[in-house]
């Protein structure tokens, strides 16, 4: 498969397209790759996780058997098994044999998928939106399963270059298409709420494969449609 080159910059420059960078391995497998017995260290039960943000609520100085805080550790449990559950999905599960054999070869793009994820250094969120498209090989794939995709990536604890490129790379493989571009544009909870506290700013990666990276042309129209106004807007 094609290496993804992914940068990050701030929203005031253009997303810039460097050379292609090493891949970083997952951070962990798919919780459905694995195969889980009883004593697999990485199993956490439900009451573990509880338990944990039990001693978070003491950490904070809170008393975790207040009234309101009763439901708190399993609302959080079940929240984190949520955000995270992208780890248990499958590319092909999820494609469903959505593939089309249109002979179409000119550009697709999905623009302004709406995309919520969880930093990995703070697990705190990052959000925006996420720009797919590719420029298929006859075959074409469902719509829907670009923003299905964002979805999978989305729903683990991620940096914002990895997950570009991870999209990137599921719709070379799914389609081995002539290129894949992928552009998001993200807000850091992280960078917003603690730490540097700086609202408003914005971060913006890419990922070009195959004609997007080697084509300036087909790159410049692909920005320049995500640009673009729509003109309907449902
Ligand atoms: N490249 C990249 N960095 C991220 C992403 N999400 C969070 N970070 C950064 O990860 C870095 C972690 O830096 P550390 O110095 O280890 O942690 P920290 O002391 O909490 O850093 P500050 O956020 O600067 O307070 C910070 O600079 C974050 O802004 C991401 O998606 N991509
Ligand atoms: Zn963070």
């Amino acid at each position: 498969m094609t290496t993804a080159s992914a940068s990050a910059n701030s929203a005031s420059g253009h997303p810039a397209v460097t050379p292609p960078s090493p891949k970083v391995p997952e951070v962990r497998p798919d919780r459905a790759s694995r195969v889980v017995t009883s004593d697999d260290p990485h199993e956490v039960s439900q009451e573990d996780m509880m338990e944990a943000v039990r001693t978070i609520l003491l950490g904070v100085g809170e008393d975790p058997d207040r009234e309101g805080l009763l439901k708190t550790p399993k609302r959080v449990a079940e929240a984190m098994r949520f955000l995270t559950s992208g780890y248990d999905q499958s590319l092909e599960d999820l494609v469903n044999g959505a593939i089309f054999d249109e002979g179409h070869n000119e550009m697709v793009l999905v623009r302004d998928i709406t995309a919520f994820s969880l930093c990995e250094h703070h697990m705190l969120p990052f959000m925006g939106r996420v720009h797919v498209a590719y420029i298929p090989t006859q075959k074409v794939v469902g719509l829907s399963k670009l923003a299905r995709i964002v979805e999978m990536y989305s729903r683990r604890l991620q940096v914002q270059e990895r997950l570009t490129r991870q999209i990137a790379e599921a719709v070379q493989e799914i389609l081995d298409p002539q290129g894949v571009a992928v552009v998001m544009e993200a807000t850091h909870m992280c960078m917003v709420m603690r730490g540097v506290q700086k609202p408003g700013s914005w971060t913006v990666t890419s990922a070009m494969l195959g004609a997007f990276q080697e084509d300036q042309r087909t790159r410049d129209e692909f920005l320049s449609l995500i640009r673009h106004q729509p003109a309907f807007m449902a």
